[in-house]
């Protein structure tokens, strides 16, 4: 049974074969593989990465819940080069100490909700273009596939996936004989939807005992630290022992926001100096998790697209630094993409592949958005499954990825 039947419950006529042709997904993730230029990178990674353990006592501070001044303690202000050892400051907040926050266990209902009012937008351009497309029916010939091809990549379905959906929808509607206009309206809908719920892609983010690492990657504002933040609280609320990493040390503030989150969600978080080695925070907190018997680690990174082979570095030396101490960790790299910006969290997506395995995205902003299509093809043409989307700025708004909500406040309008 499809996506489709499913959801909306209704029977449909037999599904044409399924068409697989490997080569509409036109991003090769075989740039994933590992190249002689990265085996050499290790080489060289591998020296600094000694350093950071020989020399390095990475510096970190936890915040004082108290304290309404900067993360950065004066003792720590007054350390002269976080290369050279520096006193311990970390100190590990009773759980007494932390604010309380308060505990509103959702409803399923409620996430239903939340979906429909986040996607309102993009299921009003969606359902608002097809209308428009609808409208002008007159019979199925092939202006109307190129008419309908333009309707979907004006969607933000993205061009691969809007041909390949043209093209399957061809065989189709003359499989069900599709004359009238509420015929082919359903043979689209329903082929889109099912075309989505056969990427077969696990969307359940991955828990590991004793310790789970995840690493956020993403450039600047697409809403890495807000994620982080909004997941630190939900572990907690669980139960679960929750530690943070502010491995962006490059972007002034970046570590103060992540720490205004940890107060508030009532976590503990590593810290660096400014401008000291990410990688060494990344250090610190792995083996604080470790020996503190955390259950959950969440790092923060830098996203710098604008120069590629840093930030590959970058993250190449912190992925050693954890697999060093954790051989199968990160057990989640996800990289988050505002959704507001379409067709360009595609082409970040694919940046971020050739940098670094990705094993989920977190499509964050779904509810300032008209662009939220781009689910679509995230998942068929980059074959990464969407784990969580962000729904709102406040610490509830974030929910797992759920395809049946997500297909049902898109096209609910539709059907
Ligand atoms: N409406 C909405 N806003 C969001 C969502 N997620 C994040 N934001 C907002 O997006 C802005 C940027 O979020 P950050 O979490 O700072 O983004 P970041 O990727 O960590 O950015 P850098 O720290 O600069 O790398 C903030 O104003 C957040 O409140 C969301 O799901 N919905």
């Amino acid at each position: 049974m499809g996506l489709f039947d499913k959801i909306f419950g209704k029977k449909i006529e037999e599904q044409i074969e399924e068409n697989q042709s490997a080569d509409i997904f036109k991003f090769d993730l075989e740039d994933l593989d590992e190249s002689a230029e990265t085996v050499a990178l290790d080489a060289e990674l591998q020296s600094e990465v000694e350093i950071v353990e020989e020399v390095s006592e990475p510096v970190h501070a936890t915040l004082d819940v108290a304290a309404e001044q900067s993360i950065i303690s004066p003792e720590l202000e007054k350390s002269v080069d976080p290369v050279v050892a520096v006193p311990d400051l970390t100190e590990i907040r009773e759980v007494e100490e932390i604010e309380p926050v308060v505990v509103v266990e959702e409803t399923p209902e409620e996430i239903e909700t939340k979906y429909e009012k986040s996607l309102k937008k993009t299921s009003k351009s969606f359902g608002a273009r097809f209308n428009e497309f609808l409208a002008n029916f007159r019979s199925v010939d092939e202006e109307f596939f190129e008419d309908l091809e333009d309707t979907l990549i004006m969607s933000d379905v993205g061009v691969d996936v809007a041909t390949q959906l043209t093209e399957d929808l061809r065989h189709e509607v003359k499989l069900q004989n599709a004359k009238s206009k509420d015929d082919v309206k359903r043979v689209i809908i329903e082929r889109m939807v099912d075309n989505f719920g056969e990427s077969g892609l696990a969307t359940e983010l991955l828990m590991h005992d004793p310790l789970t690492v995840m690493m956020f990657v993403g450039v600047n504002g697409v809403g890495k630290t807000t994620t982080i933040g909004k997941l630190a609280n939900r572990f907690n609320l669980q139960g679960k022992k929750v530690l943070l990493a502010a491995a962006d040390t490059f972007r002034a503030g970046a570590t103060d926001q992540l720490v205004e989150w940890s107060r508030r969600s009532g976590v503990e978080i590593v810290v660096g100096k400014e401008k000291s080695d990410p990688a060494s925070v990344v250090f610190d907190a792995v083996k604080r998790a470790q020996t503190e018997q955390f259950d959950i680690l969440l790092i923060d990174t830098a996203g710098r697209l604008q120069n590629k082979d840093n930030l590959m570095k970058e993250l190449e030396k912190m992925g050693k630094i954890i697999k060093r101490e954790i051989p199968d960790a990160p057990h989640e790299t996800l990289l988050a993409l505002d959704a507001t910006t379409g067709q360009n969290a595609i082409s970040q997506a694919k940046e971020f592949s050739k940098v670094t395995s990705l094993t989920g995205i977190v499509l964050t902003k779904l509810d300032g958005s008209a662009k939220g299509g781009i689910i679509l093809t995230i998942q068929q043409v980059l074959k990464i499954p969407v784990k969580l989307v962000g729904l709102g700025e406040g610490m509830t708004d974030l929910e797992n990825f759920d395809e049946a909500l997500f297909v049902k406040g898109l096209f609910q309008d539709l059907i």
